[in-house]
């Protein structure tokens, strides 16, 4: 029996990882995948035509971004309505315009048009009955000094010449964020409380929890 059968995860399921850059969505996501047997669903980031670009100049790319990862966020949202479900999502769709558009707008690297248009854009596509939500977020938490480090130690060279600051804001901006999140139901990990690298089979009680969590979510729902 596989851990998916063993906690009565359904196989149907969507399950989405949020959090900030670098507090170990992508690890998350492969070690549940692997774990319960289901795809993933990634953001991409080598192949982004604009990340780097945006990096370098946030005032002349933030809009062209956000339209880019909106167009690919939807679309991996239809290929896992194809499928059934079944998947792990790395970083869901509400962190486009929860975090990244609004934090822009608002400290003025994206202009208030831009802005105006980027979320009709997405509220016509995303808040509407017809767009399905994920079963579960799991909103991955840490404090910010274990955060720089990750950020320092994956390397990536753009986020390393990003100022401190910048990760510091969107840190802030995640914390308020998730307290006033309620699309879907919302399981809160600690980074601290697991180390899916280091310990062989910590990946489990996360299961556990999971299931734990969806039982009483589908209770309330009754
Ligand atoms: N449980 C963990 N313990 C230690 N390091 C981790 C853990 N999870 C992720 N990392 C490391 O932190 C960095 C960022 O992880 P990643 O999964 O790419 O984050 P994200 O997708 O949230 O940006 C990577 O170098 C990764 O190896
Ligand atoms: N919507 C976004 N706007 C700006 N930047 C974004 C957005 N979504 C992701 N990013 C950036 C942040 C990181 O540099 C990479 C990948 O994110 P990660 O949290 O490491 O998966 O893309």
């Amino acid at each position: 029996m596989n851990l998916r059968e063993k906690y009565n995860i359904p196989a149907n399921s969507v399950i989405t990882i949020a959090g900030t850059v670098g507090v170990g969505k992508s690890t998350m996501t492969n070690a549940l995948a692997n774990a319960l047997n289901f795809r993933t669903s990634f953001e991409k980031v080598d192949t982004n035509p604009y990340l780097d670009k945006f990096y370098a100049d946030f005032e002349r790319w933030s809009f062209h971004l956000q339209i880019y990862f909106l167009a690919e966020r939807f679309k991996e949202q239809k290929r896992i309505f194809e499928y059934g479900g079944g998947f792990i999502q790395d970083r869901s769709i509400y962190e486009d315009t929860g975090i990244f558009a609004k934090m822009h707008f608002e400290k003025g690297t994206m202009s208030p048009v831009d802005y105006e248009t980027y979320t009709s854009l997405f509220d016509a596509m995303v808040m509407t009955p017809y767009f399905p939500h994920p079963d579960l977020l799991i909103y991955l938490e840490g404090s910010i000094e274990d955060i720089l480090e990750r950020i320092h130690e994956r390397g990536r060279p753009m986020e390393q010449q990003t100022p401190v600051e910048y990760w510091k804001e969107m840190h802030q901006r995640y914390e308020s964020w998730i307290d006033g999140f309620n699309a879907c139901p919302v399981l809160r990990l600690n980074i601290n409380e697991y180390d899916i690298i280091a310990q062989e089979g910590s990946i489990e009680p996360i299961i556990e929890r999971i299931s734990h969590f969806m039982k009483q979510t589908q209770l309330l729902k009754k």
